[in-house]
């Protein structure tokens, strides 16, 4: 009996190092992918930024198309395609506040895909620092806020409201506020309620599905990709005031909600937890 003990043991013993040898191996591949991918961004910025220059002189959301014609290329290295539905329901006259899920730095290819003219993004001010990342979303208008600093940040937003309407601008915010790969969704921010009734536009919510099949960041687990993208119908803020901001954010985060989980085909909202446990 000992014997057999023994055996097993040995057996254990012999297999571990292979399997921690994989273990390993899956995760210094993930991060050189996501290494290769971060270069990408700032490869194909540094060819976007002399572009932009010739095309505007300088800062003009005009320079967001360039920017989007160079991040299409990311989904064709990194195997990613689209199922986009809903797409009319950017036709609309005029600026709105676009608000979407944030899982992860892949976003920006989900973003290229389907971003409207003149559209302007909302980012974390470390972004301004991410080299010719931040130099060239900088010149194609993004807004930089400082999360820490929640007044000045809601300054910021209060500026955009003016001259998202004196520039005729679409503004696209990630309302969770920060990357999120838990197989739901956090609970809204609520900045990008008070800047489309402060601008009296309507929101445009779109949704991607999860990207559990083919990326997490837990698993080490990154490899190519079909993503699902609805664009859901406006919801107006006409006459709404500074105090329906909280039932208005509600009002999305519910709606989107709801979309992400038909979207990831998930029966109910528990299965979230039962990914973010995988
Ligand atoms: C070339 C190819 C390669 C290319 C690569 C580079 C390309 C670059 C181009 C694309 C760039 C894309 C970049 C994407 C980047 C994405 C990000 O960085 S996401 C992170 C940053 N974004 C955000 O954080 C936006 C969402 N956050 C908010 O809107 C927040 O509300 C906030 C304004 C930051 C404030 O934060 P906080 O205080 O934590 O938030 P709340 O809980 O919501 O608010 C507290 C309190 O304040 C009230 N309030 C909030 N906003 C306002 C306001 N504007 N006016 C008045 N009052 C406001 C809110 O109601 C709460 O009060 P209450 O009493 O509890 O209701
Ligand atoms: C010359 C110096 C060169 C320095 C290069 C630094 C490396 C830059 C790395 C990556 C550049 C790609 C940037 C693509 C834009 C990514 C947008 C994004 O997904 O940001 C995350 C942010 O939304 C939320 O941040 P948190 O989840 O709160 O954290």
């Amino acid at each position: 009996m000992d014997g057999c003990w023994l055996l097993l043991l040995g057996a254990l013993l012999l297999l571990l190092p292979p399997l921690l040898l994989m273990e390993a191996f899956g995760a210094l591949r993930f991060r050189l992918k996501i290494i290769s991918y971060c270069a990408l961004c700032v490869l194909l910025s540094a060819l976007a930024v002399p572009v932009c220059l010739l095309k505007s002189g300088g800062r003009s959301a005009d320079n967001m198309s360039v920017v989007r014609a160079f991040g299409r290329v990311m989904k064709y290295v990194y195997g990613m395609r689209f199922e986009v539905k809903g797409l009319e329901n950017f036709n609309i006259e005029g600026p709105c506040v676009v608000i979407s899920n944030h899982q992860s730095v892949l976003d920006m290819m989900g973003l290229f895909e389907i971003l409207p003219d003149r559209c302007v993004q909302i980012a974390k001010k470390e972004l301004l620092y991410a080299g010719p990342a931040g130099i060239v979303a900088y010149l194609a208008g993004v807004v930089y806020i400082n999360r820490k600093r929640t007044s000045d940040a809601k300054s910021i937003m209060a500026e955009v409201a003016q001259t998202m309407l004196k520039e005729n601008l679409k503004v696209w915010v990630y309302p969770e506020g920060t990357r999120n790969n838990n197989g739901d969704l956090l609970p809204f921010k609520k900045g990008a309620f008070h800047l489309a009734i402060q601008a009296q536009v309507p929101i445009i919510p779109v949704v991607y599905a999860s990207y559990h099949t083919f990326y997490n960041q837990s698993r080490n687990l990154f490899r190519t990709g079909k993503i699902k993208v609805e664009v859901l119908p406006r919801v107006e803020t006409k006459d709404l005031m500074e105090e329906n901001a909280s039932e208005l954010t509600e009002k999305c985060y519910t709606m989107m909600r709801e979309t992400f989980f038909q979207l990831s085909n998930k029966a109910d909202e528990t299965r979230g937890s039962v990914l973010a446990a995988q």
